[in-house]
This record gives structure tokens, sequence and C-alpha cells, in this order.
């Protein structure tokens, strides 16, 4: 196993098996083009495949996914596709145990990465693995609201305006030694959770979880409007 830092590797996971029913495009959204050769998840992989403290990289596909083994970047020999499953958490967690079939270890971190947040910098991602490696503990990349946050009733009604000085916006990646990340989501599986994010799951089971500044570009694809005025 190659050590990244202090014999502990670091791995990564990029689900990439929803259908982006959302999106509404004829394929999922992870395969639609950026630009010319260039599709969002080829887009999403390479600030991955540019850092060379990541290990290997874990790409949950569809079960009926006919678009990865197109790709030039699908050969890339620290690119692992396997099986997704029907919610983005069971897809991380197939992610986790096809890392776990490559040689990763408990104590090894792992960074879950949207397949269709293509504009992760090398420096928002620098920031967290800097920032987790240092502090020990799981961290996500995340953005303070800049708007008044309004809680509301099933009639649309205002029933408070909500402080907002303790009010993040996750994003991916988010970071955690493996081992914990797969016991958290197992745990919440099992008890009929689905997490939207890993640290839902990491905070259900007591972890700390930490929050790193992320960055404005740093959007999912999940409308089309995401998509109009970028490349
Ligand atoms: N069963 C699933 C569902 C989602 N994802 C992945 O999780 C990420 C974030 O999910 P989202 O934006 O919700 O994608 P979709 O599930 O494709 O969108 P929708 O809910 O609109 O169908 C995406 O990279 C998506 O491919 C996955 O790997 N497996
Ligand atoms: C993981 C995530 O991208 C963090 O913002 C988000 O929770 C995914 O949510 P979705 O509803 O599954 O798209």
């Amino acid at each position: 196993m190659v050590s990244s830092t202090e014999g502990v590797a670091i791995w990564a996971v990029v689900p990439a098996a929803g259908a982006g029913q959302r999106f509404g495009a004829g394929r999922p959204k992870q395969y639609l083009s950026l630009r010319p050769g260039l599709c969002i998840l080829e887009a999403t992989l390479q600030p991955l495949l540019a850092d060379p403290r990541l290990h290997g990289i874990a790409v949950p596909l569809a079960p009926d996914d006919e678009y990865w083994d197109g790709l030039a970047l699908s050969r890339d020999r620290r690119l692992h596709a396997c099986e997704g499953g029907a919610e983005r958490a069971d897809s991380v967690l197939r992610g986790l145990a096809h890392l776990r079939s490559l040689g990763a270890a408990d104590e090894d971190w792992v960074l879950v990465h949207d397949a269709v947040r293509p504009w992760l910098t090398a420096g928002a991602l620098s920031r967290l693995l800097d920032a987790t490696l240092e502090s020990g503990d799981a961290g996500i990349l995340a953005l303070p609201v800049v708007d008044t946050v309004k809680r509301v009733d099933e009639a649309g009604r205002i029933v408070e305006t909500v402080p907002r000085e303790q009010i993040w916006l996750a994003q991916t990646p988010q970071m955690a030694r493996l081992g914990r990340l797969e016991q958290a989501l197992s745990q919440q599986l099992a008890q009929g959770h689905w997490p939207t994010d890993e640290a839902a799951a990491l905070e259900a089971a007591g972890e700390t979880v930490r929050v790193v500044l992320g960055e404005r570009g740093n959007i999912k694809i999940t409308h089309s409007e995401d998509l109009k005025g970028r490349d």
C-alpha cells in the first residue's frame, strides 16, 4: 500500500450511480458534456487525480451504466469502477467495500465527493486535506449562509427568522476515517435511515465533524439551470 501520511493511505469514493431525475436530461447528468471532450464526471475526477496524495478512487456506477467504459479517463489505474446502490448512501457504502477489496484499512482516510461537483479547486481540496489531517477529526467543505434564514409552515407562512451565525451549507468532498464512516453509514441503513451526506451518518454516530471553508463555485449540479452559462 502507498503511504500518504504516517503509514495511512488516503482514498476517495465518487458516487456516480444517480439517474439525474431532477435534471431531466436524456442521460444521467454526470455524463453530460461540460465542453467538447469533457463530461461532468471527468471534470469532477480531474482535481482528485491531480492530487498525488490520493491512492485510489472508487467510482460506484449504476448497474445499467452504458457510458463509463467510453471515457478515456476510465482506464486510469487509480480509478476503480464498482456497482452502486439504490440511494446515494448505498452507493457510498459499496464504494467503501470496493476500497476494502483493494487493501484499504480502518484507519485510512476516505474522501467522498459527488460525481456532479465538477468545479472543485485544488485549493479547496488541499484546505480540506490539510485541516482534516491536522485535526484528526472528520471534516467537510461547507459554506456559511449569506442570506437571512426563515423557517416556514406547510402553507408557506414564515414562522420565524432563524439565527444564521451557526448555519452552514454542506458541500463535498467529505473526509473521514474509512472504518468509522463505513460503520456509521451501515448503522444508519440498518435503522432505515438514508442520510443525504456522510456527515449526517457520522453525527448520528457521535463523531466530531468539522467544517472547512468551501467555495461558492463548488456547486452540485442538480437542476438544468445549474449548467446555464457555465463551462
Ligand atoms: N443511487 C444513487 C443516487 C445518487 N448517487 C450519486 O450521488 C450524487 C449526488 O446525488 P444527486 O444530485 O441527488 O444525483 P441524482 O441521484 O442523479 O439526482 P436525482 O435525485 O435528481 O435523480 C451524484 O453524484 C449521484 O450520481 C449515487 O451514486 N447513487
Ligand atoms: C452530499 C450533498 O451534496 C451535500 O450537499 C447533498 O446532501 C446531496 O443531496 P441530494 O439531495 O442527495 O442531492
